[in-house]
C-alpha cells in the first residue's frame, strides 16, 4: 500500500445547494472515487477560499485541480451576455475562475468536467451557448431526468478526436468513441490559447486543452461516472494523476 501522504493532492471545487434550508457545499462521491482510484488524494475546496491571499498560500500545497460537473450554470455576464441565470452558483464561478488564472500561470495540472469545461472556456476568453436545445442543428445533449441514473449516464453519442492533441496522446488508436451527455449549455467560441480536442457529430465542442500547458484538459462528458468500468475513462484519470505526480516531483526538486 502506498503512503497516502505521497499521493498528489487534488483540489476539487465544491458546489453550493440548500439542504434542509441550510446552505451547503458538496462534492459528489463519483469525482472523489475516480481521483482516489487513479492514485490521487482529493481535498475539498469550499468557496470561502476565493480570496487572492488565501489562494496564493494554498496553491503551493496542491498538485492538481479538478473542476467537476454541476447542475448550475456559469453566470452569463462572465462571458459577455445579459440576463438572469436562475441556476447560478456565483461562489463556484468565483473560485473556479480564480483557480483557472493561477493554473494558467503556474502550469498546475487541471482536469475540467462538464460545467468545469465550460468554466475553462469562459476563463480563456471563450463564450457559451446558453440553450443548446434551442439550436435545431444540434443533437439532444441533455439527460432525461425521468430515467434511472444508470441510463442518464449511459453512452449517448459519439465524439471524434482531433489528431495531435492531448486526448489522442492519452487514448492512442482511439479517435472515435461514445460518451455520456448531461448538459444544456456548451462552448460557442474558444479563446486563442485553447486547442479543440474533440467534437460531437453535430460539431459541438466536446473536449479542449490549453496549447501552452503540460496538462489542462476539459471534457464535456462524464468520465468520472463508474470510471472503474470504462477503460477510456480510467486512462483519462490516470493521465491526469500522472501529470499531477510529475508536477509534484518537479516542485520538490
Ligand atoms: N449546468 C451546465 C453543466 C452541466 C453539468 O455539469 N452537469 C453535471 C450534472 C451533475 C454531475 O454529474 O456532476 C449545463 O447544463 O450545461
Amino acid at each position: 500500500m502506498d503512503n497516502i501522504f505521497n499521493r498528489p493532492i487534488i483540489g476539487i471545487v465544491m458546489c453550493r445547494y440548500r439542504l434542509n434550508q441550510h446552505l451547503t457545499q458538496t462534492l459528489q462521491e463519483k469525482y472523489l472515487n475516480a481521483v482516489v482510484a487513479a492514485g490521487g488524494l482529493p481535498v475539498a475546496l469550499p468557496h470561502a477560499l476565493a480570496e487572492p491571499e488565501i489562494l496564493e498560500e494554498l496553491l503551493p500545497h496542491l498538485d492538481g485541480i479538478l473542476l467537476p460537473g454541476s447542475p448550475s450554470n456559469v453566470q452569463p455576464h462572465l462571458y459577455g451576455e445579459n440576463g438572469d441565470e436562475p441556476d447560478a452558483d456565483p461562489g463556484r464561478d468565483e473560485l473556479s475562475l480564480a483557480l483557472m488564472r493561477l493554473v494558467l500561470n503556474r502550469r498546475i495540472p487541471l482536469f475540467a468536467i462538464c460545467r468545469g469545461m465550460q468554466e475553462m472556456v469562459v476563463a480563456t476568453q471563450g463564450t457559451l451557448h446558453r440553450r443548446l436545445y434551442e439550436l435545431p442543428e444540434l443533437l439532444e445533449h441533455r439527460e432525461d431526468h425521468d430515467l434511472p441514473l444508470e441510463q442518464q449516464y449511459a453512452p449517448a453519442h459519439e465524439v471524434n478526436v482531433q489528431d495531435g492533441g492531448l486526448l489522442s496522446q492519452l487514448l492512442p488508436d482511439c479517435n472515435k468513441f461514445w460518451v455520456n451527455s448531461l448538459h444544456g449549455q456548451g462552448a460557442k467560441t474558444l479563446g486563442s490559447s485553447v486547442r479543440l480536442e474533440a467534437q460531437a457529430a453535430d460539431g459541438l465542442v466536446e473536449a479542449i486543452s490549453l496549447y501552452d500547458h503540460p496538462f489542462a484538459l476539459g471534457v464535456q462528458w462524464h468520465p468520472e461516472w463508474n470510471s472503474d468500468e470504462y477503460a477510456l475513462s480510467r486512462l483519462l484519470f490516470d493521465g491526469f494523476i500522472t501529470a499531477c505526480k510529475n508536477y509534484q516531483k518537479e516542485k520538490r526538486l
